[in-house]
Parts: C-alpha cells; structure tokens; sequence
C-alpha cells in the first residue's frame, strides 16, 4: 500500500483515484473548490464530473494543497495543461523532498512549445523530485470508472520510475505498459487532441467513416513527422499514445475534443463551444502549439494546419476540408525509420 496524492478533481483526476483506492492504496485527492472535496469526502461522489459514479469509500478528498502535498509518496498531476504551472509552482513552496512526480496530462504549451514534462521540470527543482513519469494512453475516465478493461502506458527516462507507477495502477481492468520514450509519449498524447477536433468537424459536416479513416491514419502520419523530429522513437506512435489514443478519441461518444469539433461542424462558434462543454478542451490551445512546432520543425502538418484556420483565421470547415482535398498529389508511404 502506498500513500498517493492526485491533484485535480475532474473526470480524469478522479477517476485516476478510484482505481487507486480500489487497489488499495492511501490515496488523498485534491479539488480546488472546497464544496467538492466535501462531496466526495461526505457523499462518494463527484457529480459534476462523474454523475451517477460510486467512489470507493476509502478515497479522501482535500481542497488543502499542502496537505495533499505532504500526503503522498507519490504526486499525480491531474489538470488541464494550462494549470500545470500554477500547480508546480505552488508545489515547489511546499515543504515537500524528492516525490515521484507523475502527470497525465494532454497538451503542449503556445509560445514555449514545452511538454508537460518540461513545465514541470523547469518549475520543480531536483531537491522536491526524484523522476517524473506521464501516464497516457486511450482511456476515458467514463469508462474507468465502470471498470471497462483500459490500457495505458507510463512513459519516463527513468525506467525504475515508469514501473514503480505501472505497479501501483495494474489490476484486472487497467493494465499499464511502460516505454522509456518521454518525447513521443507526450507528443502524440497533445496532438491526438488535435486531429480529434478535425474527426469531430468532418462528423459534424455529415461526411463518414472514410473521412475519419482518413483522419486517423494521415493524422498519424503528421503527428509521427514531426514527433520523429523531435527525437520520439517511430514505433511509439502505433502503440497505445499513438495511434490507440487516436482511435479512442476520434470515435468515441466520451470525447470532449471529438464533440467540441462535431459542434464546430455544425456551425457553432469556437466561443459557443469552449463555453458550453464545461470540460477541457486540449485540442484548442494544443492547435496553436502544433502550429508553431511545425513552424519551428520545417515539418509539413497538413490535417494541423487546416483546423488551425478553421478555429483561428474564420476559414469555414467546408472550404477547409476542400483546399485539404485539392493540395498536390504525393507518396503515402515516408522514411521515418531510415531504411532507403
Ligand atoms: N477525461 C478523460 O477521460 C481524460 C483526460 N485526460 C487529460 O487529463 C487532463 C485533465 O482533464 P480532465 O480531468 O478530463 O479535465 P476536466 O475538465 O474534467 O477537469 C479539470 C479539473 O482541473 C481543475 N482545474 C481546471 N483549471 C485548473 C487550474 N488552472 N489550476 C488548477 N486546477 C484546475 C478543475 O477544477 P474546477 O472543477 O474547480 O474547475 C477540475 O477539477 C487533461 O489534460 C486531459 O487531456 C487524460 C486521459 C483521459
Ligand atoms: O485523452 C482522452 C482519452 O484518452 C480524453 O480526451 P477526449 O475526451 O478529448 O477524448
């Protein structure tokens, strides 16, 4: 049994924290509304995010970070990415030494074009963490939580760390894998999100299953492209961060970047849809990363590129999917691996 912190209380933060008080573990969890940590403390329930969900009696729940801090051995990183700062930063004026830092967080940051594990790694000094670890893979908290069988991986360059997480999750309906490769976890993580908004405006538009197959598979290739750049191992991207999370979230009913594009297909506004999910919606501000990565990379993103016009320079998801259609005529096939 270990002593485990998760920090946020959303769907996936939750969720998180039932499968590790249902495997037995001292698990505290932190919600920043304190009207939410009573529920779940007092009622085993975290109806916003979960409705109709038993949680496990033994989870506990805090709005104190610093008592959630000093709780765990083990710390897990349950925000959106554009919390993940403020929380580290907060963290790192704790009295807290070398935890194990886990993440299981989407995204890449605009502007610093950071991963999740970077952010941490420049907020959190050596002295208050011992590795870090992101737990990804195709996995809604919907599910979890009905003990659905779920697979995902623990990615860190500190294998020991990557197992240690992989022991503390694995039972009979989450099994978890671990792949020492940190850069192509993360990044196919945040751009899955991405190509999950497009799947969403393609269904939304009325076009079917050959459009989403295409999404998926050219929207592996682009994110493969630019994650190979940026020193990933090819084979992550048809594993479980690659192309299961694609899969996962450009066909499931449970996805939140899937129906905020769905909702943008049918000719709401982004403003109408970020507003009326009340739920995060990584693929937005992800899109503006993935942008200027491909910038930065010289890495052609095409599927990318035209969500990114579609949500931030007005072009209509019509015209966009048009232009996508008429661009020149190329090879599938590319050399990531370096055999020609
Ligand atoms: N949902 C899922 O099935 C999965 C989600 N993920 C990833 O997990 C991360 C969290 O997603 P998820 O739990 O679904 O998100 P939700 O929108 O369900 O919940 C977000 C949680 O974070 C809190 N929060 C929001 N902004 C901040 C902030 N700036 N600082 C601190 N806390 C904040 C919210 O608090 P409040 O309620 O007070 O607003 C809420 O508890 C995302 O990166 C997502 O991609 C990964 C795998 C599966
Ligand atoms: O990452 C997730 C599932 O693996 C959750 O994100 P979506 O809800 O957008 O699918």
């Amino acid at each position: 049994m270990k002593k485990v912190s998760v920090i946020g209380a959303g769907s996936w933060g939750t969720a998180i924290a039932f499968v590790l008080a249902e495997n037995g573990h001292d698990c505290l969890l932190w919600a920043r509304r304190s009207e939410q940590s009573a529920e779940i403390n007092q009622q085993h329930s975290n109806q916003s995010y979960l409705p109709n969900i038993a949680l496990p009696g033994n989870l506990n729940a805090t709005s104190d970070l610093s008592v959630a801090a000093m709780h765990g051995e083990i710390v897990i990183i349950a925000v959106p990415t554009k919390g993940i700062r403020g929380i580290c930063v907060d963290l790192n004026k704790m009295d807290i030494s070398k935890k194990l830092i886990v993440h299981v967080s989407k995204g890449i940051e605009p502007d610093s074009l950071k991963r999740i594990s970077e952010m941490i790694a420049e907020e959190l000094p050596p002295s208050k963490m011992k590795a870090i670890v992101a737990l990804s893979g195709p996995s809604h908290a919907e599910e979890v939580v009905q003990r659905h069988p779920t697979t995902v991986t623990a990615a860190s360059a500190d294998i020991d760390a990557a197992e240690e997480v992989q022991d503390l999750f694995m039972n009979n309906y989450f099994r978890v894998y671990t792949n020492d490769d940190l850069v192509g976890v993360e990044i196919g993580a945040a751009l899955k999100n991405v190509i999950a908004l497009a799947a969403g405006i393609s269904d939304g538009l009325g076009y079917g299953d050959n459009a989403k197959a295409a999404l998926i598979t050219r929207g592996l290739a682009e994110i493969s492209r630019l994650g190979v750049k940026m020193g990933a191992n090819p084979l992550t991207f048809s594993g479980l961060t690659g192309l299961g999370d694609l899969i996962v979230t450009c066909t499931s009913v449970h996805s939140r970047n899937w129906k905020a594009g769905n909702m943008l297909g049918k000719g709401n506004t982004l403003e109408e849809v970020v507003s009326g999910m009340g739920m995060v919606i990584e693929g937005v501000r992800t899109a503006k990363a993935a942008h200027q990565l491909a910038a930065l990379y010289d890495v052609s993103m095409p599927l990318t590129e035209s969500l990114y016009s579609v949500l931030f320079e007005d072009v209509p998801p019509k015209e966009a999917v048009d232009q996508l259609m008429s661009r020149m005529k190329k090879q599938e096939v590319e050399d990531l691996f370096g055999y020609k």
